[in-house]
């Protein structure tokens, strides 16, 4: 699959002057509480209604979901509000339901991404539609895996595609439910420019008060829309209470989200711009420079390590290390999470050009 325009026309022929929104609770509950939350999107800048009607959970005992019963449901909300809708799907039973019930964007969840068989399940159930399919990330963040779900949709001849950025499932505790990794959103930009990018901050944060700034942190990436789920009383909602806003609240958040331009064809911008990266420029080089001479030095300490048969890996110097560069980055506006990254990749390089040399 290769970028092209074609990809985006679908978001372009919604003519928006805003990001797309897709919005709606967790999960479809009863028939008044999907009703009652999309007459509160009505007029709002929501463009599908989103609930999702199959519930894949960590674990079972939990409410998975209320079935194809909520597809009804999806559809008043259509003849009702007028808003289009949108669920997620995870195999060919649900692909052939939504399809029946006129379900306007199916996106393929994190769980399912995985999975290359449900994926090409799914694809071969949709051959030819044309619905909207988004598929989400994978749970791990493997930018090949995700696009790869992308292409099986793609040789299925469905082209009103979309990738949703829902952030990575992680063992480590963070701020985050799952890790943003923006670099792969980003990577995947410079990819497929066209291909529309959805953020979904909802799974990102697992929690409400983090959503404004993920969504606006996505915006800023170019990032074209959102999906942020929304209920008429999130603390009692059935699943993921923590994460959702109420219809108010996602309300405020769109109003208050700075969208700003690609760029700006005004020449003293331009003028102060390429001056500030000439800037860049130069010290990128110079950070080039500086990390050869330091893996040349550490070259001759594997030389010499080689000579009187010393371990490759030195932990209470390597640590030594990390703990000056942390207090040094802290000195100098630099964030410890940035630090520790940069020294950790530093290390590992290290490491493997020794290691090169002591086996070579
Ligand atoms: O100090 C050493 O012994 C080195 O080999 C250098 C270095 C580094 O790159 O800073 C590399 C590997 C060790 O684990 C510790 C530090």
């Amino acid at each position: 699959m290769e970028n092209s325009k074609a990809l985006r026309s679908w978001l372009d022929d919604l003519k928006l002057d805003h990001p797309l929104v897709i919005a709606g609770p967790c999960s479809a509950e009863t028939e008044e509480q999907v009703l009652k939350i999309a007459h509160e999107l009505k007029n709002s800048d929501v463009n599908y209604y989103r609930a999702g009607i199959w519930k894949p959970r960590t674990r079972p005992g939990n409410f998975e979901g209320v079935g194809a019963l909520g597809l009804k449901w999806l559809q008043r909300v259509k003849e009702e509000t007028g808003m289009k809708t949108a669920t997620e799907v995870a195999n060919a039973a649900h692909v052939k339901l939504a399809l029946e019930h006129d379900i306007d964007l199916l996106w393929i969840g994190a769980r399912s991404t995985v999975s290359p068989f449900i994926v090409q399940e799914i694809a071969d159930a949709l051959e030819g539609t044309d619905k909207i399919v988004l598929v989400k990330n994978p749970v791990n963040p493997d930018l090949s895996l995700w696009l790869g779900g992308i292409e099986r949709l793609y040789t299925k001849n469905i082209k009103k595609l979309g990738v949703i950025h829902r952030g990575f499932s992680t063992y480590e505790k963070t701020k985050y439910r799952n890790i943003p990794e923006w670099q792969l959103a980003i990577e995947l930009q410079n990819k497929f420019p066209d291909l529309p990018l959805i953020c979904d901050p909802s799974h990102i944060t697992g929690r409400r008060d983090m959503i404004f700034d993920v969504s606006q942190t996505a915006l800023d990436l170019n990032f074209d829309g959102l999906m942020i789920e929304t209920h008429i009383d999130p603390d009692n909602a059935w699943s993921d209470a923590a994460q959702q806003v109420t219809p108010d609240k996602l309300k405020q958040i769109m109003k208050d989200l700075i969208i700003r331009k690609e760029t700006d064809e005004e020449a003293e911008y331009n003028t102060r711009l390429g001056n500030l990266r000439a800037q860049i420029d130069i010290i990128d080089n110079n950070l080039i420079e500086t990390l050869s001479k330091r893996m040349k030095v550490s070259g001759d300490i594997g030389v010499l390590k080689k000579q009187k048969n010393v371990a490759v890996l030195q932990s209470k110097r390597w640590n030594e290390i990390l703990g000056k560069m942390i207090l040094e980055g802290e000195e100098k506006g630099l964030s410890e999470e940035f630090v520790l990254r940069i020294f950790k990749a530093i290390h590992q390089e290290s490491i493997n050009h020794q290691e090169k040399i002591i086996n070579g």
